[in-house]
């Protein structure tokens, strides 16, 4: 059973997928009002107004995946889930109309006075002269970070006669021509826009982008509209511009803080505002809710996530190409991991055959996950296992060969540890399973499952007799037994595939057999 927690007003429609899930209990409350309970929680659904910081995500050890009903994840500390190795989702593209319909809105309410000329008529008053606009034909907007939203809004303008001009420093020359734009430098924007509309997301780089300095080279009657993220217009920058007459309006929808309080912007009879409602509408809450129920069910149900902020993202088609490869890698790196029980430096992983040509990142995050998993207390998975990789000092890195060993695919890790480097094979057969095919240079056969047992010795007459004999002894069933050597009368190996594990006792009695070299218990 898995208990989500909802702690923001997500769309009751869109939790459809999640509800339908007799394995999945949902909790539609704030943080605060089950701190007690937050423990148990295995999901967390938000919008914007859910803080979730390092503290919280301490309160909450059993978490395994934050799903943003929205764009924006400025309000998550993403950093702090990647090393908890908690997945964050968001629904990148649910509410982009209704984020540009929202601006292109607040851009017609501010150059026609709207908000004011209501007030006025509703205090009984018919002020025409007082509330005369400005056209939007003709008039130069500038577009400051053009993804989703920013490109939404330019078509809009278009159909208005507006001239359109875009800034956006990870924009190139081709997309930006194949969008029908031209893209200028900051300064340029700056300076000759009627109206500059704001689509970045927060970050060091873009907070305070129109502060003091900017916004003294905007034209002089610039109008300013903010329905990305409060605090990319420097809102308390604003004030002497607004006395001055150099900004004849603002429009804001976000705010540094939200809920804003007692604003010093209120003051201003140019300024208008909206409590954060970019997003909402009937149809992107339907879509963003959706988007992340779906992806949560996915990941609860044990597939990787489509969408998501700290993964390599996934669609389904590749996912269903990659998935026994993810699971034969990760079975390969817990094998390695456990026999090569030393501190090691790095791993090398190669692709050959049908493999090579599927998205093997998120295959080499998955045998990475797998190799860590034995060695690290914490929860180690795709989301963190390069970090806790980083963290330890070992280094990886993908190759690609042609060399399958006869078999349609292969996979080879190969673990560099001080004093030692050992080698693994793997393949997947369709219809049949994984099977590890070479182990530590012995050609060998076996299924990466369950209790294994591997036993290095001199290849003599009545090793496995031995050997069956002291398990038998201890009633430890060996469901499969596979044999390899390197040549008659040298190295040889046992692989047992046992029904139950052996413990510290039984194996030093397997090491003390003569002519056994080494003893190795393998959970997989
Ligand atoms: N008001 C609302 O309710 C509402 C609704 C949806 C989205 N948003 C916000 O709108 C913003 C944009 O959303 P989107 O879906 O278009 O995102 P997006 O990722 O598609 O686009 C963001 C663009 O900003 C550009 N950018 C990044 N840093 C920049 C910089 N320093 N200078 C200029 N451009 C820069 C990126 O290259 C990208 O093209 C986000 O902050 C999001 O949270 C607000
Ligand atoms: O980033 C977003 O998606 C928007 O700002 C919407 O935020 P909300 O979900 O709190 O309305």
């Amino acid at each position: 059973m898995f208990r989500i927690l909802v702690s923001d007003a997500i769309s009751e429609e869109g939790l459809a997928p999640l509800r339908k899930s007799e394995q999945i209990e949902i909790v539609q409350k704030k943080v605060t009002e089950v701190e007690d309970q937050l423990h148990e929680f295995d999901a967390l659904l938000v919008r914007s107004a859910t803080k979730v910081t390092e503290e919280l995500l301490s309160k909450m050890p059993n978490l395994k995946i934050i799903g943003r009903a929205g764009v924006g994840v400025d309000n998550i500390d993403v950093e702090a889930a990647t090393k908890r190795g908690i997945v964050v989702i968001n629904a990148p593209n649910g509410n982009t109309i209704s984020a540009a319909e929202h601006t292109f809105a607040m851009m017609a309410a501010l150059v026609r006075h709207i908000p004011q000329a209501h007030i006025s008529v509703k205090s009984r008053e018919w002020n025409r002269s007082a509330f005369v606009g400005t056209e939007l034909q003709g008039k130069h907007l500038g577009i400051i970070g053009f993804g989703r939203i920013g490109s939404e809004v330019a078509k809009r303008a278009r159909a208005f006669g507006m001239f359109v001009h875009v800034y956006d420093p990870f924009l190139t020359k081709e997309h930006a021509e194949k969008l029908g734009v031209s893209i200028h430098t900051l300064d340029e924007v700056l300076a000759c826009s009627d109206i500059i509309t704001v689509h970045t997301p927060l970050t060091k780089e873009t907070k305070g982008l129109l502060g003091e300095k900017n916004l003294a080279k905007t034209k002089k009657g610039v109008y300013l509209i903010n329905c990305a993220r409060g605090g990319i217009i420097d809102e308390q920058a604003l004030i002497p511009f607004l006395q001055n007459g150099h900004v004849a309006g603002v429009a804001l929808d976000v705010f540094e803080q939200e809920p804003p309080g007692d604003h010093p912007l209120f003051a201003f009879d140019n300024v208008i505002f909206t409590p954060h409602l970019g997003a909402s509408t009937v149809e992107a809450q339907l879509n963003v809710a959706t988007q992340v129920a779906e992806e949560v069910l996915q990941f609860l149900e044990g597939k990787p996530v489509t969408s998501s902020i700290n993964l390599p993202t996934l669609s389904k088609d590749v996912y269903e190409k990659i998935q026994a490869f993810y699971n034969l890698a990760k079975k390969m790196g817990t094998i390695a991991s456990q026999y090569m029980n030393i501190p090691v430096q790095e791993l090398s992983v190669t692709y050959a055959g049908t493999v090579a040509d599927l998205e093997t990142t998120y295959i080499t995050r998955s045998l990475l996950a797998g190799f860590l998993r034995p060695r690290v207390a914490s929860t180690v998975n795709e989301v963190n296992a390069a970090m806790i990789a980083k963290e330890r000092g070992i280094t990886y890195g993908e190759k690609f060969s042609d060399e399958t060993y006869g078999y349609a695919n292969c996979l080879s890790l190969t673990v560099h540890g001080e004093n030692k480097t050992f080698t693994i094979k793997g393949t997947h057969i369709p219809n049949y399973g994984d099977r590890i095919v070479h182990f530590d240079g012995f050609t060998i056969d076996f299924a990466p499952e369950g209790h294994l047992l591997y036993i290095q010795h001199q290849d003599r007459p009545g090793m496995i007799g031995k050997v069956g004999n002291i398990l038998g002894e201890h009633q430890i069933n060996i469901a499969t037994m596979q044999v390899g050597r390197q040549q008659a009368g040298g190295k040889a190996i046992m692989m047992l595939s046992l029904d139950k594990p052996i413990d510290d006792a039984l194996l030093q009695k397997l090491t003390e057999i003569e002519d056994i070299e080494t003893v190795k218990r393998v959970e997989v």
